[in-house]
């Protein structure tokens, strides 16, 4: 089976800082798969190379099997994107925001209006339908990013920190829609730092640090038998006790 997501040598720098050091990610089709690391190890990086937003400086990166950088269009069509930092066009509703992206994406009008009118519904948004996305919450920017992500019915589903700022129930409910997404073959590719998010999502995980793979493949692998979040602190060179060097002055009682 093609994978769907496959780089070569993937490499960014932003000047003498390497971002992306010669990646190699795979991720089979139809998995539910975690992309994580610690804060700058490089996911981010990664990310906006393989769903085409930034170049890279080197290597090659295929999303079912295609090119992304060389088959543009046939890439865009194919892929959904919850990128970090989402920028959406604040002066729309979220009704009208599903309805231009789907119309951008040539879905045909009525078609639109009914995937439109389910996600709001799935993402617990109907009442919100017609509130300008300015005055969303953080959580429900997410919702209505990822179901703008979801509206063309993508092979591959790439979201940056999904779970990020959203609400216990919602969570559940996005997880729900993730995965019939991926029981019916289609791809999710997510990047977390919530360990125990990844552990009970995933069935495939890629481990980054310091731009660089580090560990990949099923879950069960990565693990090893520890929990996964054991199994990542060992990966990225973390202790426990990392955090409790330095620092003696912090909570000392000032003295009389
Ligand atoms: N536009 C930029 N200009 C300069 N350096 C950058 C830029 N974007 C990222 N970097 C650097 O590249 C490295 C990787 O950053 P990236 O955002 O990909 O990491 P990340 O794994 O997504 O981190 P986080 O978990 O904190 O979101 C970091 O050292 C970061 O400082």
């Amino acid at each position: 089976m093609t994978d769907a997501v496959r780089t070569h040598g993937l490499f960014k720098r932003y000047g003498q800082q390497i971002a992306v050091a010669e990646v190699d990610l795979v991720v089979p089709a139809g998995s539910f798969a975690g992309l994580v690391g610690p804060n700058g190890a490089g996911k981010t990086t990664t990310l906006s190379m393989i769903t085409g937003l930034l170049r890279p400086d080197g290597g090659t990166a295929e999303v079912d099997g295609l090119h992304v950088w060389r088959d543009q269009v046939e890439v865009k069509a194919r892929i959904g994107v919850l990128p970090e930092g989402l920028r959406l066009f604040e002066r729309l509703s979220g009704r009208e925001l599903l309805l231009y992206n789907g119309r951008l994406r040539g879905i045909p009008k009525a078609e639109v209006e009914q995937r439109a009118g389910e996600l709001l519904a799935v993402m617990d948004l109907t009442a919100a339908a017609d509130k300008l996305v300015i005055d969303y919450s953080t959580g429900m920017r997410k919702k209505i990013g990822l179901a703008a992500a979801l509206l063309h019915n993508p092979s591959v589903l790439f979201l940056d920190e999904p779970f990020e700022g959203v609400d216990p129930v919602s969570a559940n409910t996005l997880t729900e829609v993730l995965r019939r997404f991926t029981a019916s073959g289609s791809t999710v590719i997510f990047s977390s730092h919530v360990m125990d998010l990844v552990e009970r999502l995933c069935d495939w995980v890629s481990v980054m640090s310091a731009g660089q793979i580090v560990a990949q493949g099923p879950l069960a692998d990565v693990r090893g038998g520890r929990s996964l979040n054991q199994a990542f602190l060992e990966l990225v060179g973390g202790s426990p006790q990392d955090g409790e060097t330095g620092l003696t002055w912090l909570g000392a009682k000032p003295r009389a």
